[in-house]
C-alpha cells in the first residue's frame, strides 16, 4: 500500500508544514519534544482551527482541504489520544457505541469488542479498567467508527514494559486484521519497532 500525508498549520506562534510518503501500513512518527508531532496529527484529523491537510491512500484521495475543507467529524480518520479520553459516565460498550453512528457496517460494536478482547468488560466503567484495558477500549471506539486511517498519539504512554508488550499485538490486529493504515507518534523508538514498518523523522526548525 502507499500512504501519502501532508499537513500544515499553526498553534499560537508555532507553525509547521510536514509531509511524508510510505509504502508501509504502520508508520512511526518520531522527533524531539516540541517539534510538532502532535500538531501534525491534529492537522490531519482536522482538530486545528488554522490548518489544512491532504491524505492519499493507494492513490485514493481521502482528504484534501485545498479542495474541500471537511470538519473533523466527517473525516474518516480515527484518533486515539495520549490520555485516552473515555467518557467516565458511560460503560465500555457505550463508549465504543458512541462512535458507531459515523461508521459503516463492516465492523459492529460486538466485533470491535471481540477484536480487542473486551468481552466480559462491556458493562464496566472506565474507572474500573487498567491502563492497558482502557487503551483497548479507546482503540475499539476508534475502530467502530470505520476509519480509513488511524492516528495514535503516544499509544504506550503510562504503560510499563510488560504492559507495552501486551498492548502491541492489539495494534497489530488493527493493522493486519482490520487492515487499517496507522500513524503512531512516540518518544521511544523501541515502542515503534514493535509495530511500525517505517520510521519517519520530524525535525526541529526544518519542517517538511
Ligand atoms: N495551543 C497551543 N498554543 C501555542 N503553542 C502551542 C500550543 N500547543 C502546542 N504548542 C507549541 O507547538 C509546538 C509543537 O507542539 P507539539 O505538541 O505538536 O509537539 P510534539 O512534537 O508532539 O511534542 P512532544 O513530543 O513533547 O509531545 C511546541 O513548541 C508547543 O509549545
Amino acid at each position: 500500500m502507499k500512504l501519502a500525508c501532508q499537513a500544515k498549520g499553526r498553534r499560537g506562534a508555532f507553525a509547521f508544514d510536514f509531509a511524508f510518503e510510505s509504502r508501509h501500513r504502520a508508520v512511526a512518527l518520531v522527533g524531539p519534544s516540541g517539534c510538532g508531532k502532535t500538531s501534525f496529527l491534529h492537522g490531519l484529523a482536522g482538530l486545528l482551527k488554522h490548518g489544512s491537510a491532504r491524505i492519499q491512500i493507494d492513490g485514493d484521495l481521502l482528504l484534501d482541504d485545498g479542495i474541500d475543507r471537511r470538519p473533523a467529524h466527517q473525516r474518516r480518520i480515527g484518533y486515539v489520544f495520549q490520555d485516552v479520553r473515555l467518557f467516565p459516565h458511560l460503560t465500555v460498550r457505550q463508549n465504543i457505541a458512541f462512535s458507531q453512528p459515523y461508521g459503516g457496517d463492516r465492523l459492529t460494536v460486538a466485533e470491535a469488542l471481540h477484536l480487542m478482547d473486551l468481552e466480559g468488560f462491556e458493562d464496566r466503567r472506565p474507572a474500573a479498567l487498567s491502563g492497558g484495558e482502557a487503551r483497548r477500549v479507546a482503540l475499539a471506539r476508534a475502530l467502530a467508527a470505520k476509519p480509513r486511517l488511524l492516528l495514535l498519539d503516544e499509544p504506550f504512554t503510562g504503560l510499563d514494559a510488560s504492559r507495552r508488550e501486551r498492548l502491541a499485538p492489539y495494534l497489530m490486529r488493527l493493522r493486519d486484521q482490520a487492515d487499517l493504515p496507522m500513524i503512531l507518534v512516540s518518544h521511544d523508538p523501541r515502542d515503534l519497532d514493535l509495530i511500525a514498518g517505517e520510521t519517519v523523522v520530524m525535525g526541529v526548525g526544518d519542517p517538511g
